[in-house]
């Protein structure tokens, strides 16, 4: 401010329009003047230069980046690791942002993607909602040894996002960050909306900004199903009784994103879950949090509906589930882009939502026999009137459209993927198996 000082002292200096000169806009003729009368000063040179190069840098900053790498500083330490991450084994392979890298599905997707030979980029911002020291291994032990590199980052932190965007120019976005878990919308509403509507927004606005938009592929879930009765579940029954606020967020994000599809031609597949387990699980679910409590002796709460009625879950193992996600990818369409911005819209996007889940449901009740016979050790059961907190009576996929669209064909049953669960779990917290038959 200082250094325009002298120069703005000068606009007192401005003779008023007498009707001798030709009418001129103030700030032209300030500009005309003094180049006229004092343009031979040095002093008075130096302050145009420093004012013109204000007025440069000032018209730079204020313009959107085009430019990759311009305005990079959150990532710039990290960019070489980045774009090595990013980098794919062959010309031909996708690279692909991962969301929720360290997450449960995120590790195991982002590790399947980079062995097979894509770029993979991980974002995660370790949330606290269960062991962070989980999240940490999956790092450690899945992560870096595929040589898969996490951004340690928000989704709603729109600078960090576009930095990204411009560092990295990705094919794909597997967006699996969100809040998850049915019941802990009682406990904490707010983190629903913040993550799977506001971040999914987000992360929306970034794909769509992108020089080259990707193709978006994302976690939607069989929640949105709520209480249908008809089974199987199949996408073209109505989803618009939510039970959970997790639900309602999840089909709000469906909606966005057919709206984005339809405004920015972004092409987008939307995954419905069922029950996802297996290895480097989440323990805030039902299998993961019983294994525990019976190891540990203490007791577990069987949910059952009204007149003793079974609930069940259409559970589906990790694997299945991951080479779904990889193949809604390779299957996935280019986003034609809005027209926008000089750019040429392609026509229609691609819009897809699909059921990805095991279709042959099994009863909690079952679920706790086997993990009694593979621990080895007698559960102690109580049986409970399945809250209203958000629980459904039962999920059963139709994954017809999944095999047409993906080629996707389950192949685990639920006894074999608890047993690689159990396995896992018995190492990775270094239980001895004691049995108490
Ligand atoms: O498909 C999904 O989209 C969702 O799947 C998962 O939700 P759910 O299918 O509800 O799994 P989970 O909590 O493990 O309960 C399993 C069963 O145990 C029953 N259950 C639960 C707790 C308890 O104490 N007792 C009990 O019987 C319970 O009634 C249920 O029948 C994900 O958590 C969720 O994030 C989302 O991805």
């Amino acid at each position: 401010m200082t250094a325009l000082k002298p120069i703005l002292n000068h606009i007192d200096t401005i003779p008023p329009n007498t009707g001798k000169f030709k009418p001129v806009k103030p700030s032209v003729y300030f500009i005309h003047h003094r180049l006229r009368f004092h343009t031979s000063s040095p002093k008075c040179a130096l302050w145009w230069i420093i004012f013109l190069s204000l007025i440069i840098m000032l018209f730079f900053l204020s313009q959107p980046s085009t430019t990759p790498h311009l305005h990079t500083t959150m990532l710039s330490s990290k960019s070489t690791l980045i774009r090595l991450s990013a980098t794919p084994r062959s010309t031909r392979g996708h690279i692909v942002l991962v969301t929720g890298a360290v997450g449960f599905v995120g590790a195991h997707a982002s590790v399947a993607l980079k062995r097979r030979g894509d770029g993979v980029v991980g974002l995660d911002n370790y949330n606290p909602y269960y062991d962070v020291g989980l999240k940490t291994s999956r790092k450690t032990q899945l992560l870096d040894r595929a040589g898969v590199f996490v951004v340690k980052g928000d989704i709603n932190d729109d600078v960090l996002l576009r930095e990204l965007f411009d560092l990295v120019q990705f094919t794909h976005v597997l967006h699996l960050a969100a809040q998850a878990g049915v019941r802990y919308a009682m406990i904490d509403p707010s983190s629903y909306i913040k993550s799977n509507i506001d971040g999914f927004v987000n992360v929306l606005e970034a794909a769509k900004n992108a020089v080259v938009p990707p193709a978006i592929v994302w976690a939607s879930s069989s929640s949105v199903y709520g209480l249908n009765s008809k089974v199987p579940f199949s996408e073209q029954d109505r989803t618009d009784h939510p039970v959970s606020l997790y639900a309602a967020t999840k089909k709000a994000g469906e909606a966005i994103a057919h709206a984005y599809n339809h405004i920015h031609g972004l092409s987008i597949t939307g995954l419905r879950f069922f029950t996802v387990y297996g290895p480097w699980g989440r323990p805030d679910m039902a299998y993961f949090f019983f294994t525990k409590d019976i190891l540990n002796r203490k007791q577990i709460s069987i949910f059952e509906g009204e007149n003793h009625g079974t609930i069940a879950r259409d559970f589906t193992y990790i694997d299945d589930v991951v080479k779904g996600c990889l193949s809604a990818i390779d299957t996935a369409k280019k986003s034609t882009g809005n027209g926008r911005n000089g750019r040429k819209k392609k026509g229609e996007a691609q819009f897809r939502i699909i059921n990805l889940g095991n279709t042959s449901p099994v009863s909690v009740h079952k679920l706790v026999m086997l993990l009694e016979k593979l621990l080895k050790v007698k559960a102690k059961k109580k049986m409970v009137l399945m809250p209203r907190n958000g629980d459904v009576p039962f999920t059963h996929a139709d994954i017809s459209l999944a095999r047409m669209e993906l080629g996707y064909k389950p192949s685990v049953d639920l006894e074999t993927g608890l047993r690689k669960f159990v396995k896992w779990y018995l190492d990775y917290y270094d239980v001895k198996k004691k049995s108490s038959w």
